[in-house]
């Protein structure tokens, strides 16, 4: 079982009882129970109010629970000191938080210098994460936040977040200030960043197309933060577990099960025989010889017009393929061999078997490979204590 580096035992937050407005309210959360695993990415996603931030914000103890245990790598987070702590867990959120009066490299500097570091080490670190989040420290490190972007700004939290390597990052709707497509850009930046650092993650989002495109899981949360369904992405929208789940994932799914499904043996139309036999003739003529300069055309992979579709590309892809060809087949090739051929309906049936419940066992879903401050609420420990 993989180890925790968040555990979060019957936890609770009750606002209104704490503010003596007590019986009938419902509490922001509810014992709530879950595990962050060592490394991973979880996402929390629920509609507004459901308690997302306030969930996130009791691990960094900005906001203290009711009840229940916080245990960071074993250690209760009740009972550590606050600043210390968030010296400890990187924290980003939207809109970031930057100091405006610093520039980029003293933002990115705070933690370091808070705990000593030399002016060498620190300068060196800062160099190292402004590269790591793609912005050239030359260009970059002088500059003061409003002469930054929304996204360069939102690079600039994240490297601040990481200057201390922390074992544990949280994010609150980090990239939600930044324009849809900067957004995509951002949370595919930092899904290797994080593949890259291994920091473990806990980032809350209400946007379902986020959770599923930066989780390693998804916990779908409802009113109290009670747990819908905690699963890999594939999973939550396969089959998703409730109809709130439904709800959620709901308009848009099959996009984002053809984003999400890979190709798998099984949905192979035809398998080629042992001896790895060749393709036969597609519609384009795969390979076949250049009519002008007789050479052997390289055989293109993916995309309108390809010409062979590698085992466990996305089915989105695999469907593209197909585009301008309906009744074409393809050869699917693993390691540069052909193992057989695919169709449109294998496509299709692909997706049936996605989002097949009929069996009573557990999911067998595969999941895609590879793929993780508030000045005011002072998450990084600035302040005196
Ligand atoms: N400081 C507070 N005092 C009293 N109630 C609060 C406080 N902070 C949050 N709440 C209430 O707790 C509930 C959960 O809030 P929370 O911010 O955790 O939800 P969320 O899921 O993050 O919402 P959103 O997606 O809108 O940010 C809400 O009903 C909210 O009104």
């Amino acid at each position: 079982m993989a180890a925790s580096a968040i555990r979060f035992e019957h936890v609770s937050k009750d606002y209104a009882a704490e503010q003596g407005r007590g019986a009938g309210e419902q509490a922001a959360v509810h014992d709530l129970t879950l595990d962050v695993h060592e490394h991973e990415v979880l996402v929390l996603v629920g509609p507004s109010g459901c308690g997302k931030s306030t969930t996130l914000r009791m691990a960094n103890r900005l906001v203290e629970p009711t009840s229940g245990r916080i245990l960071l790598q074993g250690e209760d987070v009740t009972t550590s000191d606050p600043v210390a702590l968030r010296r400890r867990i990187g924290y980003v959120i939207q809109n970031v938080g930057l100091f405006p009066h610093r520039t980029v490299a003293q933002n990115v500097a705070t933690v370091p210098r808070l705990l000593g570091w030399d002016r060498r080490r620190t300068s060196a670190r800062v160099d190292e994460l402004l590269d790591l989040v793609g912005l050239d420290p030359a260009r970059y490190a002088r500059r003061f936040p409003h002469e930054l972007s929304g996204g360069e700004r939102q690079r600039v939290g994240v490297a601040r977040a990481l200057a201390t390597d922390p074992p544990v990052l949280l994010m609150d709707e980090p990239f939600g200030a930044v324009d849809p497509v900067g957004r995509r850009r951002l949370q595919t930046e930092f899904a290797r960043i994080q593949r890259a650092v291994g920091t473990t993650v806990m980032l809350v989002t209400h946007d379902i197309d986020e959770a599923v495109r930066m989780g390693d899981r998804v916990a779908v949360l409802s009113t109290g933060a009670h747990v819908e369904q905690l699963a890999p992405p594939l999973e939550v929208v396969a089959r998703p577990a409730s109809p709130a789940v439904a709800d959620l994932v709901g308009r848009g799914r099959m996009a984002r099960l053809l984003a999400l499904g890979r190709l798998e043996r099984d949905d192979l139309a035809e398998v080629a025989s042992d001896d790895g036999a060749t393709p036969p003739p597609t519609s384009t003529g795969a390979g076949a010889p250049d009519a002008v300069t007789g050479a052997a055309s390289s055989p293109v992979t993916l995309g309108a017009g390809a010409e062979q579709v590698p085992l466990g590309s996305e089915l989105g892809d695999v469907l593209a393929s197909f585009v301008g060809r309906p009744d074409g087949r393809l050869p699917v090739t693993e390691h540069g061999r052909t193992i057989g051929w695919v169709t449109p309906t294998s496509v299709l049936d692909a997706l049936r078997r996605l989002t097949d419940v009929a069996d009573d066992g557990p999911s067998t879903v595969t999941q895609p490979p590879g793929r993780a401050p508030d000045a005011e609420q002072d998450p990084v420990g600035t302040l005196p204590t």
